[in-house]
C-alpha cells in the first residue's frame, strides 16, 4: 500500500476517533450540566446559600460521616448521640458538603446512610428550631435542606436508608431521600410534623406520595401514624426488614445485612451501576420525551464502553 494512502486512512481512523472522543465529552458535559442542576433553588429563586449558611452555622453539635469504601458502597453516618441525632445547623452544612464529595466519586456504586449508636435520626435539632422560629429564617433553611436532599437523592449511586430505633420528623424525610428504606425489626418511621404544628419541608411530603400514593401518605401525615416494619413494607415505602442483631441471636450487624442487601444491586463495574441509576432517576423525574432523549444519552457513555466490550468478548449466557 502507498505511504500516501496508508496515512490518509490512519488520518481518518485519528478523525473519527476525536469525533467519537468530543461527542463523548458533549454528552458528559450536558449530563454534567444537569447534575449541577440537581439543586431546586438557586439565585433565581431569590435563594442565598451562603447566607444562611452562615446563619446554620451559629447551631453546631454532632456530624455527618462519610466513609468510602473500596467496595464502592460509601456509609454516611448521622452522628449526634446525645440528641438522639438530631440535625444541628452546622450538620446540615455537612450534609451538603458531603453530598458534593459523592458527587464527585467516580468509583461509587452505592449508599448507605444510617444514625449513630443505634437510632437513625429524631429530625431537626429542636433547640435550632426555636432559635430560628422566624418566617424568613424557617424558609431560608427549608429551601438548604430540600437542595441538598435533592441532590443526595440524585447522586448516581444505588442509596438505602438502615432505620434503626427512630425516623423522626426530618429523620423520616430523610428516608425518603434514598433510593430504598431498610428497617431493623422493632424500629420506627413517623413524620411527627403535625405533632409539632408543622407539615414536612425538607421534600419528604413529595417524596412520599411518590413512594406510596397520596392516599397513604395522607393517612401517614394526617394521623402522624408510627410506621413499623410491617405496616412499611405492606404500603411499599419498606423494601426489607432487618434482625435486630441484639434480639436474634447470630444475626450479622445491622450494617453488614445492609451492605449485603445492597450489593445485589451494586454488583459490576461503576460506570454500569452509575448509568443504572441515571436512567431510572431520569424516567422517575423527567416527562417522557425529555426522559427518552436522557437514556439515549447515558445509553451513549455504556455502549462500546470497557465492560460493553468485555461482556461481547466473553459471550456470555444470561442463565
Ligand atoms: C422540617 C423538620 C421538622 C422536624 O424535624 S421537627 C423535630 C421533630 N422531632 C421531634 O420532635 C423529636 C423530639 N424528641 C422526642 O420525641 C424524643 O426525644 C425521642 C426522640 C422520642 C427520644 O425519646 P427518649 O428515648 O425518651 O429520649 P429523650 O427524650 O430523653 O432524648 C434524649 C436527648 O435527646 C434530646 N433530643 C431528642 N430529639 C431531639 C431533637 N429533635 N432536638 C433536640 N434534642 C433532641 C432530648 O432533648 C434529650 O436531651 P437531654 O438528655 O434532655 O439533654
Amino acid at each position: 500500500m502507498e505511504i500516501a494512502t496508508c496515512s490518509r486512512m490512519v488520518l481518518c481512523a485519528l478523525r473519527q476517533q476525536v469525533l467519537r472522543c468530543s461527542s463523548h465529552c458533549r454528552t458528559w458535559a450536558r449530563l454534567l450540566q444537569r447534575q449541577r442542576s440537581s439543586c431546586v433553588y438557586s439565585s433565581i429563586h431569590g435563594f442565598n446559600q451562603d447566607e444562611i449558611k452562615e446563619k446554620l452555622q451559629a447551631f453546631h453539635g454532632g456530624s455527618i460521616d462519610l466513609l468510602k469504601q473500596d467496595s464502592g458502597i460509601a456509609v454516611l453516618t448521622i452522628n449526634n448521640p446525645s440528641r438522639m441525632n438530631a440535625f444541628s445547623g452546622s450538620m446540615m452544612i455537612d450534609l451538603e458538603e458531603r453530598v458534593s464529595q459523592l458527587e464527585n466519586w467516580p468509583e461509587g456504586k452505592g449508599l448507605i446512610v444510617q444514625g449513630a449508636a443505634e437510632t437513625f435520626c429524631s429530625g431537626s435539632d429542636l433547640n435550632a428550631v426555636r432559635a430560628i422560629s422566624n418566617q424568613q429564617d424557617g424558609m431560608k433553611m427549608c429551601m438548604f435542606m430540600q437542595n441538598a436532599l435533592t441532590r443526595l437523592l440524585r447522586l448516581p449511586l444505588i442509596s438505602v436508608a438502615l432505620v434503626e430505633g427512630r425516623a423522626l420528623g426530618g429523620g423520616a424525610e430523610l428516608t425518603t431521600a434514598c433510593d430504598f428504606r431498610l428497617m431493623e425489626a422493632g424500629s420506627v418511621i413517623q413524620f411527627v410534623h403535625k405533632h409539632m404544628g408543622l407539615v414536612p419541608g425538607w421534600g419528604g411530603a413529595a417524596r412520599l406520595v411518590h413512594l406510596v400514593g397520596s392516599q397513604n401518605a395522607l393517612k401517614l401525615l394526617g394521623g402522624a401514624v408510627k410506621v413499623d416494619p410491617e405496616l412499611g413494607v405492606n404500603i411499599g415505602l419498606v423494601d426489607g426488614v432487618l434482625e435486630g442483631h441484639q434480639k436474634t441471636e447470630g444475626a450479622a450487624p445491622l450494617l453488614q445485612q445492609a451492605e449485603n442487601w445492597l450489593s445485589r444491586y451494586t454488583k459490576g463495574p461503576a460506570p454500569v451501576i452509575q448509568a443504572v441509576k441515571k436512567v431510572v432517576l431520569s424516567g422517575r423525574e423527567l416527562p417522557l420525551s425529555e426522559a427518552l432523549r436522557t437514556e439515549k444519552d447515558i445509553f451513549g457513555t455504556v455502549w462500546g464502553a470497557p465492560a460493553n466490550l468485555e461482556a461481547l468478548a466473553s459471550k456470555s449466557k444470561h442463565k
